[in-house]
């Protein structure tokens, strides 16, 4: 089985928990090889977003065809687009490339309220749901999406999600990680009905920043190994469970801040490492 190339189109959080710091680590998780075009930089840490510097969009286009000139890339998630001019870049990229797997996650607002993509961004953003594989919108990008009220049920949250893959031709991921409920399902939706669905007990955690980015970093990642949707999802879903339960162990965000998920941990401790590094 040969190793997934996976590039990440993101920004930066310099925290580490969320952005293409997340997308690289989730990537790695599941064994692949990760790379990053960086749309924008933020000063954000676990308790927010401070200021966001974007390069221009041309030079996103640059780090793109750096990228894709020499290197087979064997699936793209998409995160932060920041501007209507850098989505528009992404899309006439993603059209001439053709990526075997593109999972794009609608990124608009951050949990903390922060927002990521410029209102006059959110056309751009909807054009290039069309070109993706699967969609990943939380219930507000999912609102903002359809022009309907934030789902309150799981009900609406999938009578949502199959209005956008009517609309898009896509496969939408919905999430119930936003909703008040003891439980968090996800399911992959098509415009015809639900097509493979997860379930769990709600942990009850502080380390969920950046958990939409590294699921769906997780997703790609594991769509190239599996060959399946459904089996990508059930492994990216059980991965990240296990990474939210032992964020607090990491000690990032406990002063007050959404802490990181731990990304890489379970494989630290499954080959006996993590003990031994800290030993030495
Ligand atoms: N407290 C939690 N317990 C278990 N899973 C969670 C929890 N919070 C979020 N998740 C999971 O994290 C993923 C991201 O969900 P969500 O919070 O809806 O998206 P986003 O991070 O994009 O806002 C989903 O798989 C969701 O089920
Ligand atoms: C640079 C950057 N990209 C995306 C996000 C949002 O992360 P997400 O996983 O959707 O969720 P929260 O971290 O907001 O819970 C971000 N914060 N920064």
């Amino acid at each position: 089985m040969s190793v997934p190339r996976v590039l990440s189109i993101a920004g930066s959080d310099p925290s580490g928990g969320a952005g293409i710091q997340a997308d690289l680590k989730a990537i790695a998780a599941h064994g692949g090889y990760g790379m990053a075009v960086v749309t924008a930089l933020t000063a954000q840490n676990t308790q927010g977003v401070r200021a966001v510097h974007a390069p221009p969009a041309d030079f996103v286009a640059q780090q793109l065809d750096a990228v894709s000139d020499d290197i087979d890339i064997d699936a793209v998630k998409i995160g932060m687009l920041g501007g209507a001019r850098t989505a528009d870049v992404v899309g006439v990229w993603l059209e001439r490339v053709r990526p075997p797997v593109v999972v794009l996650d609608p990124v608009m607002i951050a949990t903390s309220g922060d927002r990521l993509l410029e209102p006059t961004a959110e056309a751009a953003l909807r054009d290039l749901l069309s070109l993706a594989d699967v969609v990943t919108p939380n219930i507000p990008e999912l609102a903002v999406l359809t022009g309907g009220p934030e789902a309150v049920t799981w009900e609406q949250v999938i009578a949502q999600a199959r209005e956008v893959a009517a609309v898009h031709d896509v496969l939408v991921l919905a999430k119930g990680g936003h909703l008040l409920a003891s439980d968090t399902p996800d399911a992959l939706v098509s415009a015809h009905g639900e097509v493979a669905g997860v379930n769990g007990p709600r942990l009850v955690a502080t380390s969920t920043h950046g958990t939409g980015c590294s699921l769906s970093s997780a997703l790609a990642t594991l769509r190239v190994v599996t060959g399946s949707w459904p089996e990508a999802l059930r492994r990216a879903t059980t991965w990240l469970r296990a990474a939210i339960a032992r964020g607090e162990s990491l000690r990032v965000g406990s002063r007050g801040g959404h802490g990181p998920v731990d990304h890489l941990g379970m494989l630290w401790d499954a080959a006996g490492l993590r003990a031994r590094a800290l030993e030495a």
